[in-house]
């Protein structure tokens, strides 16, 4: 399920040039409201969750960069949905600290707040609205973002119909606007739902598991859409495939969690030379 957010801003922070003089819309790494001086927009510190006395996260510690695009892998019960609970607050630890920013302490808020704030999270499961087409997918989401003001009944703008256009063109669903979301492939109603997100311009960005169920072709397609969001917004994949995984980590930094914990954190080419991640993930 796609979570949408509104964040709200004061009006003079918001960025009304966005469109204008950036190129695509998009395409433009912001962090509004958000103090990320020093160049993080998440921080994880010493995050510890207990079910019951069992750890399903210890002691974890995480940073992610503005406009970096973070993989996140690890064997199953690693840790790593607790870690993306943990970031929207679904889940409170039962100790540490998750910022996001200089300033904002997640652990404080509510998952509604969180949403607001900026932090967009897609699920495995594709959650589109089935009975609409899939432009009406895309404008409903831009339309629930309280920053754009429109009703949902007023007409759009040549500005929001050309971000419509550039989404559309992003997740390769451009001629198929038309088409009731329902009748999409899965991979397609993936694409359609990091769309949805995307019109709502979100400070980070979280993926579960994005191209599991997905075709060889579809998973090759996602990796593109991936790459070519580089550097364009703060993103977060939690992944199992790593031909994909190789693809869109290039020279960045992948996180293997182990048992609640970073077991090894590097250049993907680093980790998988790495005994301890051949050892308990990767397999000889
Ligand atoms: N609500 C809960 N109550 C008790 N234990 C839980 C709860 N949620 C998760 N766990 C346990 O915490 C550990 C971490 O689970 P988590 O789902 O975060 O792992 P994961 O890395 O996402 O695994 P997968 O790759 O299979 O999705 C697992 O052992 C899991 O059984």
């Amino acid at each position: 399920m796609t979570e949408l957010f509104n964040p709200k801003l004061p009006a003079s922070t918001v960025d009304n040039s966005r469109h204008s003089d950036h190129g695509t819309s998009y395409a433009r790494l912001k962090t509004e409201g958000l103090d990320t001086t020093h160049g993080a927009i998440l921080y994880l510190e010493n995050i510890t969750v207990s079910f019951d006395g069992f750890k399903a996260l210890n002691n974890l510690n995480l940073d992610i960069s503005v406009g970096e695009l973070r993989c996140i892998i690890g064997p199953n019960g690693a840790g790593k949905t607790t870690m993306m609970d943990v970031i929207t607050g679904k889940t409170r630890p039962t100790s540490g600290t998750a910022f996001f920013g200089q300033t904002i302490d997640l652990t404080q808020r509510t998952e509604y707040e969180i949403a607001h704030l900026g932090i967009g999270r897609k699920f495995q499961r594709p959650t589109v609205f089935e009975q609409h087409t899939v432009f009406e997918n895309l404008e409903l989401s831009m339309k629930m973002d309280k920053r754009v003001r429109v009703s949902l009944f007023s007409r759009l703008t040549s500005e929001q119909l050309g971000k419509i256009d550039e989404i559309l063109k992003l997740i390769r669903l451009n001629g198929q606007e038309s088409r009731m979301a329902g009748l999409l492939s899965h991979g397609q109603k993936q694409w359609l739902e990091i769309g949805m997100l995307l019109m709502q311009e979100p400070q980070l960005i979280l993926l579960d598991e994005p191209v599991a169920g997905m075709s060889d072709a579809e998973t090759a397609r996602t990796a593109e859409l991936l790459n070519e969001l580089r550097g364009k917004h703060s993103i977060v994949v939690v992944e199992h495939d790593m031909g994909f995984v190789t693809e869109i980590a290039q020279q960045g930094k992948v996180t293997v969690l182990h048992e609640g914990s970073v077991l090894a954190e590097g250049k993907m080419s680093e980790v998988q030379a790495d005994e301890r991640v051949i050892e308990v993930y990767l397999g000889r």
